[in-house]
């Protein structure tokens, strides 16, 4: 039975053509001023068992940069691409987040680092963590996940990361600021424990930023300026692991799990919550096609949400069902 309460409901927009060319694993995406949907992609390189080592080094650097364009940039109505770039820069993109200046801000787990882009230029504006170079200190990421970006202050948020379980903070041009964050000792996960911090939700509303805590199946929102823990947002629904987090001012909160484990009941699907309360208000799947690892979500004011999926390799659009209504005549 749908969890869900009032008449708030998400369906999959069916009329949508989705995106009309290959798409590699689907690793991020993100809206940009214009409300055009950027997804940030692995073309033809993947991440498997074999693309790094015991200690987190990346072993496929001979396969070169990806030659494919890796950001498209397209219409949120009928899912044309509008414009690409990022070719020749990445080798295992992904989270993505843009700006409100229209920035992008990219994640590579291979190169563990960070970077910021402008939409039309082919080289970074900043970047952060040394190229090829896993560690955590002041400089060194390890296989970092997702970036945010303060839209009053500048700050940057970095989740860092796969191998490492730390939110670090950065001024506006890029210099160190704090950190916080440790690994999750035995039993149960603290409140500040992270097990792969793998996407990011800042809440302008309420100064606050949400980290989906992948491995322990949770959401753990800190204050911006202090890093402190105000709340955790979990239920018996997500099951083992919460993939992505995407706040809407105004109070919405959506998410993603991960599919679930042979034996789990919990399915793999998108979550609605009130940030506030952390209440699910809705649960949704695609109508087309199933969820395999869907990545990362986005979602607009006017309730529009986007998951990627970066084994599926596809683009979903979702609608709230009002709209539908309005629709069919
Ligand atoms: O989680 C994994 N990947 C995804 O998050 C991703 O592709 O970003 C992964 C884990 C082990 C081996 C290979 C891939």
């Amino acid at each position: 039975e749908k969890e869900h309460t009032g008449d708030f409901h998400i369906e999959e927009a069916v009329d949508w053509p989705g995106i009309n060319i290959k798409l590699g694993q689907v690793s991020g995406l993100a809206l940009d001023p214009e409300y055009n949907l950027v997804i940030f992609h692995r073309g033809d390189h993947v991440w498997d068992e074999n693309s790094f080592d015991s200690r987190f080094v990346y072993q496929q650097r001979g396969l070169g940069p990806i030659e494919q364009n890796t950001i498209l940039v397209t219409d949120p109505s009928n899912a044309a691409v509008l414009h690409s770039t990022g070719k020749n820069l990445f080798y295992l993109p992904h989270g993505l987040s843009i700006d409100k200046d229209g920035y992008y801000w990219v994640t590579d787990v291979a190169l563990h680092q960070v970077f910021k882009l402008g939409a039309h230029d082919k080289a970074p504006l900043l970047t952060l963590g040394m190229a090829l170079q896993p560690g955590n200190d002041k400089n060194h990421f390890c296989q970092p996940t997702d970036v945010a970006v303060d839209p009053i202050t500048g700050t940057i948020y970095v989740s860092d990361g796969y191998c490492n379980s730390r939110i670090v903070q950065f001024s506006p041009n890029g210099l160190f600021i704090m950190q916080w964050g440790e690994e999750t000792s035995s039993g149960t996960p603290k409140s500040g424990q992270f097990l792969i911090p793998h996407s990011l939700a800042l809440i302008p509303d309420f100064a606050q930023l949400c980290v989906a805590d992948r491995e322990n199946g949770r959401i753990q929102c800190f204050r911006l300026e202090t890093g402190e823990f105000t709340k955790e947002i979990k239920h018996k629904s997500f099951g083992r692991e919460l993939f992505a987090v995407s706040y809407v001012p105004g109070g919405l909160l959506f998410a993603v799990n991960g599919k679930s484990y042979p034996g789990d009941l919990e399915p793999v699907q998108g979550f609605v919550m009130n940030f506030s309360t952390g209440e699910i208000i809705d649960t949704f799947v695609p109508v087309r096609k199933n969820f395999e690892m869907p990545h990362d979500i986005v979602a607009s004011e006017d309730k529009t949400v986007y998951v990627g999926d970066a084994h599926a390799r596809t683009v979903w659009k979702f609608v709230s069902s009002e709209k539908m209504e309005h629709r069919s005549v």
